[in-house]
């Protein structure tokens, strides 16, 4: 028989079905249509069936097996079925019966052949779908494969441009490594030469490694100690932290003591005063004793010449009379003798006896005279014994007021070096506490309602804390029902006076005396009190505000200092920004301020900033003034405050216009040291709303500077509270002069003014919330200028 199926490859002994099922060979050709029977006793019954068709004799009875019975499992072969199809009628002609029958037979076989092709065909229909499945697949396959292989191929492409690429290059490289290889070998001996000389290094780096390691132990050893140190620094700063608390403690004590050694100093000033007015008296009779003295002296001269004058006469008189006595004696003598001798005359006698009368009578007045001078000279020795006495005892006196004053003087030196000595450590104290805060203070103060203010609300809107952590700290704000609380370092009511005030910031003012940087500014709403705290009313002991005050109290204490061997210099200069201009307050006539706007033109002077390598700040071509008294800086003041812009708005009568920049530079030097200071004293001009201050013009232009440069001053204060990289300094003319107040190692405070007015409450919330930024500001730790020697006559304000 002739195979089957020519398709099938001839050594395959398996086929895959479609999606790759391997199918056994037998069963394949079963469904490809192969003739033979399923199994031996189906195909040999087939056999008989096509047998018994072939032999057409047969007898059909014992061909019991029914052509229905095995059409369920009969195949045929090619031959089989062209046998079946040429199968000739065998029957006689006219046996009807037996025709049927085989044409039954044909019939049934024909049937069962037709139901098997049509089994095969459905099979080979079946199998050729799954064929033209799995060649559908294979050509997908294929073209995938093909799509891949291009792929490849390009990649191949690709891949080998590449390698041909780095062949190049490897060529080229070669090439250059062969000489570098060269170029190798030479480095090669070279190279030998530093190994052997590396060697050595490295024998000398591990003698430094081992020294290092050495070091290292020493250093891991120091380390120890620092930590050991870093715990004995860290207790260190608990007991200083306990020592300041202590020392806080001390100074309340030192204050107390300073009150009290302050009362005894004015009652012994009081009684100094008293000894000073009975010193005088008695000087004034010390110097009348005196001239009673000299006029006693003198009469005791004049006495004691006229008694030698008498005693000289009297001796005169007693030899006239001895003489004239031992004359009479020798007249008696010759009298006699003329009487025993020759009888000599009575008239002569008569004669000498008269003379001799006359004699005796001169004697006797003469010792009268005598008598009454010897009695004035006893009168006058005793006066004079008497002036004597009363001289010595006005003498002793006044060497015991001497002497008591003396005392006095030594007890009130005591009294004013205690006070010195506490008021020094007091302002230690006071230098440390700012030093450990090392930031902005604020201290805030609420003025009085004013007549002009109108009627107050029954509720006032500003409140104070009655606790006492808040006393004097703290303030309330109620805005639309709403309290917000805020506390400072200080907060001045309504009632505060001007001196409550000062008394606050003089230890402030003082540090400018020692040599510390300080700036003390206003900041408010307009009207609020800033030029009544800064400046006030200067010609009334009770209105007057911090900057006379304060000068008063620099000269005060500086006089009393040259005492002890300081010598100071201080240099004053006023100016203001005015329109984001600077103008120089103390120039010699105004003409210079509009020279100035001119900015840059040639003749106009320039007020340019500038900050040197030291922190301090100079403005170029400002009038400095030497200073000496606080006479001279209240009249340079007094200048300044009539060339200020002032003008009237509808919330400030005079309300300041500009910013107003009063700076003292203090120069102090003794034998060893040389200190420089610097007071700033500054009233800002008054933020306001537009709407509010009724402004127009020139006066609108005004306000919109003042406010630009305060909300610039703002933007500082919020990124110095955020500790921005970049603090925008140079925004405005203001900012840019007070960076090294705000920035620096200055000590600064911030004046917050409000007013209680119920309309100003806004206002007043808005200063508060700016104040409570500039509270949290860090700005350095102040630092003292000392033993720095400057010959630069320029002036600084910081
Ligand atoms: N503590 C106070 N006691 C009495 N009067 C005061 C007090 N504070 C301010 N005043 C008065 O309030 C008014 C306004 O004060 P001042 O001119 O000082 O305000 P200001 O804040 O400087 O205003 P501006 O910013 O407009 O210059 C003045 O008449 C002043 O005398």
């Amino acid at each position: 028989m002739a195979p089957r199926n020519q398709n099938r490859p001839p050594n395959s002994s398996t086929n895959k079905k479609d999606g790759g099922e391997e199918i056994p060979i037998d069963k394949r050709r079963r469904i490809a249509g192969g003739a033979r029977l399923a199994g031996p006793t189906a195909a040999s019954r087939a056999r008989q069936v096509l047998s018994a068709v072939g032999s057409n004799n047969q007898d059909t009875a014992s061909d019991t097996v029914s052509v229905a019975e095995v059409s369920e499992h009969v195949e045929f072969t090619k031959e089989e079925v062209a046998a079946l199809l040429n199968e000739k009628p065998k029957g006689k002609k006219y046996d009807l019966k037996g025709n049927l029958e085989q044409v039954t037979e044909f019939n049934k076989k024909l049937k069962l052949c037709l139901k098997w092709f049509q089994g095969v065909e459905q099979n080979l229909n079946q199998e050729q779908e799954k064929l033209r499945n799995a060649l559908d697949a294979s050509e997908n396959k294929c073209s995938e494969i093909e799509i891949g292989k291009k792929n490849k191929e390009d990649e191949l492409n690709a891949t080998i441009g590449e390698l041909r690429h780095n062949s190049a290059a490897l060529a080229e490289k070669l090439s250059r490594e062969e000489s570098d290889k060269l170029d190798a070998i030479e480095c090669l001996t070279r190279e030998k030469d530093a190994r052997v000389a590396a060697e050595n290094l490295n024998a000398s780096l591990s003698l430094e490694l081992e020294k290092t390691r050495q070091e290292k132990l020493t250093a891991d050893q120091k380390v120890v100690s620092v930590n050991d140190m870093y715990k004995r620094l860290q207790e260190y700063n608990t007991s200083l932290q306990q020592y300041n608390s202590r020392l806080q403690t001390d100074l309340a004590t030192a204050n107390t003591t300073l009150q009290r050694v302050e009362k005894e100093k004015s009652t012994i000033v009081e009684n100094l005063g008293t000894l000073r007015g009975h010193y005088t008296s008695l000087q004034e009779q010390l110097t009348v004793s005196r001239a009673s003295q000299d006029e006693i002296a003198k009469q005791k001269e004049s006495f004691m010449s006229e008694v030698n004058r008498l005693r000289g006469e009297l001796q005169q008189v007693r030899d006239d009379r001895d003489r004239l006595h031992s004359q009479i004696q020798l007249l008696t003598a010759d009298l006699e003798k003329y009487k025993e001798a020759n009888g000599k005359s009575v008239e002569t006698l008569d004669n000498l006896m008269t003379q001799s009368n006359a004699l005796e009578e001169t004697c006797a007045s003469q010792r009268e005279q005598l008598r009454i001078l010897q009695h004035q000279l006893a009168s006058a020795n005793e006066k004079l014994k008497m002036a004597d006495l009363s001289v010595s005892e006005t003498r002793t006196e006044y060497e015991e007021q001497k002497e008591m004053i003396r005392h006095l003087r030594q007890r009130l030196a005591d009294a004013e070096h205690q006070i010195n000595e506490k008021e020094m450590l007091r302002r230690k104290l006071h230098n440390t506490i700012l030093e450990l805060k090392g930031n902005i203070r604020v201290f805030c103060r609420v003025r009085p309602l004013l007549p002009e203010d109108g009627c107050a609300s029954d509720l006032p809107f500003i409140t104070y804390p009655t606790s006492d952590e808040g006393q004097e700290q703290g303030i309330d704000l109620v805005q639309s029902g709403q309290k917000y609380a805020f506390t400072f370092d200080k907060v001045f009511t309504q009632e505060a006076s001007q001196n409550d005030v000062f008394s606050e910031i003089s230890e402030l003012v003082q540090s400018a005396l020692d040599g510390y940087k300080v700036c003390i500014f206003a900041y408010g709403q307009t009207g609020s009190g800033k030029t009544y705290t800064m400046m006030g009313r200067p010609q009334s002991m009770d209105q007057k505000g911090l900057i006379p005050r304060s000068l008063e109290q620099i000269f005060e204490t500086s006089q009393r200092l040259s005492v002890q061997g300081w010598k100071y210099k201080m240099q004053a200069s006023v100016l203001e920004i005015y329109n984001e201009t600077i103008r120089d307050l103390l120039a010699p006539t105004r003409t210079s301020w509009d020279a100035a706007r001119t900015e840059n033109g040639v003749p106009g002077k320039q007020y340019a900033i500038k900050h040197d390598a030291n922190g301090d700040t100079y403005v170029s071509d400002l009038t400095i003034v030497d200073v000496c008294s606080s006479k001279e800086v209240a009249s340079l003041l007094h200048q300044a405050g009539q060339c200020r812009s002032v003008g009237k708005t509808q919330m400030n009568e005079q309300s300041s216009r500009s910013h107003f920049v009063f700076t003292l530079r203090i120069t102090a030097q003794n034998a060893t040291t040389e200190k420089h200071g610097v007071l700033n004293l500054i009233d800002l001009a008054g933020s306001e709303r537009l709407s509010k201050s009724g402004s127009t013009g020139d006066q609108l232009k005004e306000t919109q500077a003042i406010n630009k440069s305060l909300s610039c001053l703002a933007d500082v204060i919020f990124a110095l509270a955020k500790k921005e990289s970049h603090v925008p300094f140079r925004n405005s003319k203001l900012t840019y002069l007070l960076q090294p107040c705000l920035s620096g190692d200055s000590k600064t405070l911030m004046f917050v003014n409000l007013s209680p007015e119920p309309s100003s409450v806004n206002e007043s919330l808005c200063s508060l919330r700016f104040a409570a930024r500039v509270n949290t500001c860090q700005i350095g730790v102040p630092r003292r200028q000392t033993a720095i020697r400057s010959a630069d006559p320029r002036l600084s304000i910081g």
